[in-house]
């Protein structure tokens, strides 16, 4: 694959970006990548291990001659950043993101961003529960979905030209509207966190009760099922903030299915469970059977974490 940007500049230098960079260079997909992070510890480490070539202080000094500029921020934070680097983008560049929530980030960047920058939307249906610059690695993005929610009338090549990037990081690109996005992925991605974040409040309520077996005694289920109330809780918290129509709108549905459930434990309806059992576990099948199964133990770690 040839290199398909000159300069790529990684705003936030965490979980994805660190990611991205170790793809980019696992693929050699682009002439430099920079970046910029807050702490002076992430900058160190981002130079330590090779992340990228050079590191600023300031996201403004980051995004000078990048011809692809990526905000890793979490979703609160993407206004700040964009209004900061605004007057320093060059001229023709493509800004994207990789934020979990979509309409919030276009209203929150887009205002900020001048005419002749190519804004594009996206978002890798990619992750772990770790998060900061030690955590990425190059196979992230192997075999998974990468959303982008170009907004109506941007150009058509700057958005063929950043899928031709993400594809080569092994990615499948797909496009949707920003709200559609936001639905979606409160009923595959947000409303679950959610409810495995109340499970590990619910388990450790009751290890005051059971004097810590709750939690030394945590079965399998409990551990697979509750893996990612281990994310970051910046994150989390402003995926629900700017997300929130959506994911009440799944709770709500959430909650009345978890009744039904409730009620047919209390009557004793084994017909009931069962066939919602049945009916379920097809689904889940399904979804392994369509290879968008993602669970698998080290899932495409086996690739390089970076040449450095
Ligand atoms: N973790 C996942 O599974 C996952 C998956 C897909 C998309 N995302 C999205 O990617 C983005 C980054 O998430 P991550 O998992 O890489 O998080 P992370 O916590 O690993 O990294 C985020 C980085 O952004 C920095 N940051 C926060 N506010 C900042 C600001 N105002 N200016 C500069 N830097 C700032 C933090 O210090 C941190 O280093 C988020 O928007 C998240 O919603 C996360
Ligand atoms: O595997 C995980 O740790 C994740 O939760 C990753 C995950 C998800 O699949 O829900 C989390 C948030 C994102 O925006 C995208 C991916």
């Amino acid at each position: 694959m040839s290199r398909v940007y000159n300069r790529v500049a990684l705003i936030g230098l965490g979980l994805i970006a660190s990611s991205i960079a170790h793809a980019v260079k696992w693929k050699d997909l682009a002439g430099e990548v920079v970046g910029h992070a807050r702490s002076r510890e992430t900058r160190e480490t981002a130079l330590e291990i090779g992340l990228v070539s050079e590191v600023f202080e300031t996201a403004a000094e980051a995004v000078k001659d990048a011809d692809l500029v990526v905000l890793c921020v979490p979703v609160g934070a993407m206004a700040d950043v964009a209004a900061e680097v605004a007057p320093h983008l060059a001229p023709g560049a493509t800004v994207t993101d990789v934020g979990s929530v979509k309409q919030a980030v276009i209203e929150a960047v887009g205002q900020h961003l001048p005419e002749g920058v190519h804004f594009i939307p996206g978002h890798p249906l990619a992750g772990t529960e770790h998060s900061g610059p030690r955590s990425g690695f190059a196979t992230l993005f192997v075999n998974r979905w990468w959303l982008l929610t170009p907004p109506e009338g941007t150009d058509p090549e700057a958005v063929q030209r950043l899928r031709s990037f993400i594809e080569a990081m092994g990615a499948n690109v797909d496009q949707m509207e920003a709200g559609h996005h936001d639905l979606v992925l409160a009923v595959t991605s947000h409303t679950p966190h959610l409810i495995a974040y109340t499970m590990v409040g619910v388990a450790d309520h009751l290890r005051r009760v059971t004097h810590e077996e709750v939690i030394k005694y945590s079965a399998s289920g409990f551990r697979d099922f509750t893996r990612i109330a281990a994310s970051d809780p910046t994150m989390w918290r402003d995926v629900f903030l700017t997300n929130k129509d959506a994911t009440l709108d799944i709770l709500g549905r959430f909650t009345e299915e978890l009744f039904v459930l409730q009620r047919a434990i209390r009557m004793g309806d084994g017909d009931a469970l069962f066939d919602y059992f049945t009916r379920t576990r097809a689904i889940r099948r399904g979804i392994i059977e369509a290879g968008q199964d993602t669970d698998a133990p080290d899932f495409g770690r086996g690739a390089p974490k970076s040449d450095a």
